[in-house]
């Protein structure tokens, strides 16, 4: 991939070997509310982040309002009878574009989907031209069946959590390691990257970016992490001592 190449309207090279932060509160999350993904921006951003993943179209337009820094917008929507709900509509992607998005994230996974996928690769490219497309997946047979549309990015997002990939390896990085090498577009890994060293196997298997989103931008899920171990480690101490009686 030749990072020199302004693809559309966004450098690549911005983004080529670095971290993208998923910067992200629903509503049912206690950092949910109007700045404080713009905050979480700002410090992921103080630590090097050189992109941000947001949801909604406020949040995306605060973000951008505030930083000079590439944006993977995506609309998180629910519509009974679906599973799929990363920007599952043209409607909700061509809002997050016009929220001020460079690249909309659409779930392509082969899932039952509100709208057929060539119908809002169509409408985005029809409204906005010069944007990009992230397709999240699942696995190498999405990928597969997205092809055709051209998406800009293949990112891992959904692997893990469709019924087909429900049991790979969190993170999934074998999957960065076909889709790298199957195809000519650049690969996002996403998806429960947890430690620094996951995000240099997912470099080592040939991702041309790596978002990282809950160990940051989500602290009661870093909380419970702590607690879970903690609670584990009393368990054992105690099946120990009893097994030592
Ligand atoms: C599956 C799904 O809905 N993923 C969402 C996609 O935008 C976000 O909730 C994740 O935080 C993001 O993908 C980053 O992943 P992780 O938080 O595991 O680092």
């Amino acid at each position: 991939m030749n990072s020199e190449v302004i693809v559309l309207g966004m450098d690549l090279g911005k983004i080529e070997k670095k971290i993208i932060v998923s910067c992200q509160a629903l509503e049912d999350e206690p950092l949910h509310g109007r700045g404080i993904m713009v905050l979480m921006a700002k410090a992921a951003i103080m630590g090097g982040a050189s992109a941000i993943r947001a949801n909604g179209t406020q949040d995306i337009e605060d973000i951008k309002a505030a930083f000079d820094i590439p944006l993977i917008g995506l609309n998180k929507r629910n519509i009974e009878g679906y599973r799929v709900y990363i920007t599952p509509t043209s409607e909700d992607a061509l809002a997050v574009l016009a929220a001020g998005a460079d690249v909309v994230a659409i779930d392509c996974t082969l899932r039952k989907r509100p709208e057929p996928l060539d119908s809002i690769f169509f409408n985005i490219r029809r409204e906005f031209p010069d944007r990009l497309i992230m397709a999240d997946i699942s696995d190498l047979k999405d990928a597969k069946a997205v092809l055709d549309l051209r998406p800009d990015f293949l990112a891992t997002t959904l692997s893990g959590y469709t019924d087909d990939s429900s049991d790979k390896p969190k993170p999934d990085i074998e999957l960065v390691k076909v889709l790298s090498r199957e195809f000519d577009i650049p690969v996002v890994a996403e998806g429960n990257y947890w430690e620094p060293e996951q995000v240099v196997r997912a470099f080592e298997a040939g991702a041309f970016s790596v978002t990282v989103g809950s160990v940051i931008t989500r602290p009661q899920l870093i909380t419970r992490r702590f607690t879970s171990y903690l609670e584990e480690w009393k368990k054992n101490r105690f099946m120990s001592r009893a097994g030592g009686r």
